[in-house]
């Protein structure tokens, strides 16, 4: 049995590229996030792949934003691949036109409350109301959770505090963000360790370039499990 609390983002440019590295790593991980990185690279196709041919879960990583109707008419599609999480933008209108498209599917809508790479400055260049980044990531997720998401992500920073909300009760907490010690940061600002993490409340970590990036993807993937509580 692999420990599904790890996911590991396949930021590869390609399907071929995915598989030979979900290859390399094996029986490790159970658990592999798609992204739009490679949308134009076979993703639903590997996708499928990972799904049938090796019994992987997959956590396609859309980040959708939209109005309501076409946001359902897009998770409506989706749901037809076997997918396991599917990412759109926490805005409740968003959640809830993605819970109408995913309904009679087990496709698990999963809202994104701020983003892992952003801090307060970033949320100033977009014009995003003032206030305190942490308060707006806990509200997200509460106001995601009222509309119907089955989970968030949230960076491993605000992990304690979404579990203690009441609306997170037998929701799932998915945190980026996430960098064994000493590994390089790379974009993201509001970060973790694994260990860390899964204390605080996550059910799962989303770790990308930490393994994929590794010489040996299979033992980067096994040091992360092995230091989980
Ligand atoms: O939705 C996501 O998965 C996501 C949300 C977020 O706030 N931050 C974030 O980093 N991600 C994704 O998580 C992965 C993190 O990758 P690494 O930074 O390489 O570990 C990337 O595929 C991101 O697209």
């Amino acid at each position: 049995m692999t420990d599904d609390r790890l996911i590991v983002a396949l930021d590869v440019p390609n399907a071929h590229a995915g598989l030979e590295l979900a290859g390399r790593i094996g029986d490790a991980v159970g658990f592999y996030k798609i992204g739009l990185g490679m949308l134009t690279g076979g993703g639903l196709a590997l996708a499928n792949e990972l799904k049938q041919e090796h019994g992987k879960r997959i956590f396609l990583d859309m980040k959708l934003f939209d109005i309501s109707a076409t946001i359902e008419a897009a998770v409506r599609g989706l749901a037809q691949f076997d997918l396991d999480f599917l990412t759109v933008h926490g805005d409740p209108h968003v959640v809830r036109a993605a819970k109408q498209g995913a309904a009679g599917t087990g496709l698990k809508i999963l809202g994104v409350t701020i983003l892992t790479s952003l801090d307060r400055g970033d949320l100033d260049d977009g014009m995003m109301r003032p206030g305190d980044l942490r308060e707006m990531v806990i509200e997200r997720a509460a106001r995601a959770f009222e509309a119907g998401a089955d989970g968030v992500i949230a960076s491993p920073q605000e992990a304690a505090p979404i579990r203690a909300l009441p609306e997170a009760a037998g929701r799932l907490i998915v945190t980026p963000g996430v960098r064994p010690a000493g590994a390089a940061l790379g974009d993201q600002k509001r970060v973790a360790t694994p260990a860390r993490a899964i204390a605080d409340g996550a059910d799962h970590i989303v770790i990308g370039r930490p393994i994929w990036q590794a010489d040996d993807p299979a033992a980067a993937a096994r040091a992360v499990l092995n230091d989980l509580p």
